[in-house]
């Protein structure tokens, strides 16, 4: 018998602990991998917010050695990544914890590789490039947004070119993800909408991936109905426990999505946006997600349907077109209530700067799981809608 291989689905997540308190528990996990030593990556935005001192003590209280790595900016670069790896070797270290949003994340996920291979992080660029077990990677995400903690993605940002570039691979795949989101609540409100747009993108983007299939739409789902209905009441009282949790399990659906989904044009822009103006992740995303929606709406249809009946959208009786733009509005209106109504041209891109941004946006692997086919002079037309 034989079997058709494109019809294959695989689904990759980490060790999973979800709850309020879940990031007092990393000693333990630390100790499951024999640590002899481990590298804390965080930023000195979460460092100031008190969250690695939850780390440094529960570390402590099992008398288990440390060294604290913070040199990371938003938006991670090669030379912190770089910096990080041989701090990680100075210090003899062998099992990493990260904790923060993507960026400290992504960096951590750098360090890895880059201890692991002895090579440039540079050289990883792309899908399936590591080749060597990288060491144990346990992440307390404090964000709810990225979901670096269980996708199989590092983004890291390329300086000279101006660019972000994207490490696609199950080894980058964290083993345990302490998810708590006790660690959100001291987001302020711009943070917390930006992150939770990313969140509600991952999610459409999955949704309407060509990688999508059943391992993967009900998390996506279940994603956009919580981020939907809880982001707009979050960022009005950003001190409601119950909504952070929801957000965060809404995140974190999202996550194990598109992880195995993949993303589609709203990211390849994206990483092309942030690695050219160094802006938050969230912010691009929100300024491209109707306008990528307008474009490939035709080729997804029935897919864009249910997401808008996810949103809340009665598509009784409405045309295609009526559901489409009423699905636009609404995702217009979400972000304006959470306060992001930013155009592309006031955060300093000109209609010069498109024919690069879009070069490099196609060259992101998240292009290719777009569900409709895209030319370099689509993309353009895109950016030209949104700026
Ligand atoms: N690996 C992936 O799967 C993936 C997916 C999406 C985005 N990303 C990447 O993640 C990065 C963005 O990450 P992000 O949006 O989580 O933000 P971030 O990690 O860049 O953090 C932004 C700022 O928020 C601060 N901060 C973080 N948590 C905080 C908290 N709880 N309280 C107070 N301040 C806090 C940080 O100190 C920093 O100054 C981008 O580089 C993006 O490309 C990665
Ligand atoms: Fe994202």
């Amino acid at each position: 018998m034989s079997t058709d291989i494109s019809n294959l689905r695989k689904f990759v997540s980490p060790e999973i602990i979800f709850g309020a308190g879940a990031r007092h528990t990393v000693a333990n996990y630390v100790r499951t991998f024999g640590a002899r030593k481990v590298l804390i990556v965080s930023d000195p935005g979460v460092m100031t917010a008190g969250w690695v001192d939850d780390v440094i003590t529960s570390l402590e209280d099992q008398q288990i050695p440390y060294a604290v790595f913070t040199g990371v900016s938003p938006n991670p670069r090669c030379e912190e990544v770089m910096n990080g790896a041989q701090f990680y070797e100075q210090q003899g270290c062998d099992v990493i914890v990260g904790i923060g949003g993507g960026s400290p994340m992504d960096c951590a996920k750098g360090i890895g590789i880059v201890s692991a291979h002895g090579r440039h992080i540079l050289e990883f660029e792309g899908v399936d490039t590591i080749d060597v077990a990288i060491p144990p990677l346990i992440f307390i995400p404090t964000t709810a947004g990225t979901s670096a903690d269980v996708s199989q993605f590092a983004i890291i940002s390329d300086q000279n070119e101006k660019v972000k570039f994207s490490i696609v691979s199950k080894a980058v795949v964290p083993d345990v993800s302490l998810i708590d989101p006790e660690t959100t609540s001291t987001m302020d409100g711009f943070l917390s909408a930006c992150t939770g747009i990313d969140a509600l993108v991952h999610a459409i983007e999955a949704f309407v991936s060509t990688g999508a299939g059943p391992l993967t739409d009900m998390h996506a789902l279940d994603a956009i109905r919580l981020i939907n209905m809880n982001i707009v009441p979050l960022v009005e009282d950003p001190s409601d426990m119950h909504l952070r949790e929801q957000i965060m399990l809404g995140s974190m659906k999202a996550g194990l999505a598109f992880s195995n989904a993949i993303l589609g044009a709203v990211h390849a822009m994206s990483h092309s946006l942030g690695g050219f103006l160094d802006l938050p992740h969230g912010l691009c995303n929100a300024m491209l997600l109707e306008h990528v929606i307008d474009f490939n709406y035709s080729e997804a249809t029935d897919r864009f349907k249910v997401v808008a009946q996810t949103m809340g959208i009665d598509t009784r009786g409405l045309t295609t077109s009526q559901i489409k733009q009423r699905l636009m509005q609404h995702v217009i209106l979400l972000k304006a209530d959470v306060g992001l109504t930013q155009k592309l041209a006031a955060q300093g891109v000109s209609l010069t700067d498109i024919p690069t941004l879009s070069s490099k946006a196609m060259q992101d692997p998240c292009i290719v799981t777009n569900p409709r086919k895209s030319n370099q002079r689509d993309v353009e037309a895109v950016y030209e809608e949104a700026l």
